[in-house]
């Protein structure tokens, strides 16, 4: 059974006019992928680092575990973080760098070498900072944030900068830290991505909550779960049988038919006993895309 690992209560940031985190609550689960999802200037990234302690909340609090970040006995081992795309000193190798941060911590040396071989730097590992890609730094910052064993992983748009291969290599790391029982964080606004990644979303808005759950859970509410194609040379018959069923079927562009109101094997059965031929039949998940810009429109992000 998984708990809450990361506990936010009435978080808010007052910047003069500006409430850029207005009341925020919510919590994030360990042993799962949480996204971070809200159009640009939601107030994700202050938020991330008002978590970390480098921003001073205007009111309200969070906490790992209980206890706030400037609180915990000794940060680098609980939670690691990818703000941004990782900045280092231009002339000094991935391995030096990291290497300095495991000194300023009492971490051994060696430890360097194993987070670079996690995020399969190994080979660019003398190589100088300045010499990177922005993947190459993407993947750096992922390697200091694990210095430390931590059991919490916060990243703001980890995704950027990465190719196709780069954000498949990213979403395996991190469902695999979280099948570790690990605690993920994840800002992002790559919608698509999410959905493949993400076992819950937090959804935020001009600086509030607008929806947190599973994926699935805020796929069906907005009701744009489950629906399921089906393909047959009989249309007619099929919608006869399935008006029995309640259900409804709406032919789409390609041919197929698009079904909502009955399950597939509800849908095959009735199939059958209509003597009705298939030539497919698939459920299909509703898109987290279209359920973001449901739940967030007419919020402006920009403000
Ligand atoms: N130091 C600051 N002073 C004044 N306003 C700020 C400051 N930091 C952020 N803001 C404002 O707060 C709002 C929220 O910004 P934030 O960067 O947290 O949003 P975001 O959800 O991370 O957006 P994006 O996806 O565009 O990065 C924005 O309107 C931003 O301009």
């Amino acid at each position: 059974m998984s708990t809450d690992e990361i506990v936010v209560e009435h978080l808010t940031k007052q910047y003069k006019r500006l409430r850029a985190v207005d009341d925020l609550s919510f919590s994030v689960r360990a042993g799962r992928v949480t996204g971070f999802l809200g159009p640009n200037g939601a107030g994700k990234t202050t938020t991330l680092r008002m978590l970390l302690g480098l921003v001073t909340p205007t009111a309200g609090q969070a906490t790992f575990g209980g206890t706030r970040y400037a609180e915990l006995a000794d940060p680098i081992k609980h939670v690691g973080a990818v703000l941004e795309a990782s900045s280092a000193h231009r002339g000094r190798t991935g391995r030096n760098h990291l290497r300095m941060i495991c000194r300023a911590a009492g971490l051994p040396d060696s430890r360097a070498d194993e987070v670079l071989t996690i995020v399969g730097l190994t080979p660019a590992a003398n190589r100088k900072f300045k010499g990177y890609s922005l993947g190459m730094r993407q993947r750096l910052g992922i390697a200091a944030a694990l210095l430390g064993d931590p059991r919490v992983l916060i990243l703001d748009e980890p995704a950027n900068g990465l190719d196709p291969e780069g954000i498949r290599w990213m979403r395996d790391l991190l469902k695999a830290l979280a099948a570790e029982g690990r605690t993920v964080l994840v800002s992002s606004h790559l919608l698509g991505e999410m959905q493949l990644l993400a076992d819950d979303v937090v959804i935020v808005a001009a600086g509030k909550l607008i929806r947190q759950g599973p994926v699935d859970d805020v796929l069906g509410t907005m009701g744009t779960g489950a629906h399921v194609r089906v393909r047959t040379p009989q249309p007619a018959e099929l919608k006869a049988a399935l008006s029995e069923l309640n259900a409804t079927a709406t032919e789409q562009t390609d041919g197929s038919l698009m079904v909502v109101g009955a399950e597939a094997a509800a849908i095959g059965h009735a199939a059958f006993a209509a003597s009705v031929e298939l030539h497919e039949l698939a459920t299909e998940r509703g898109d987290l895309e279209q359920v973001f810009l449901q739940l967030t429109a007419g919020k402006a992000g920009i403000r």
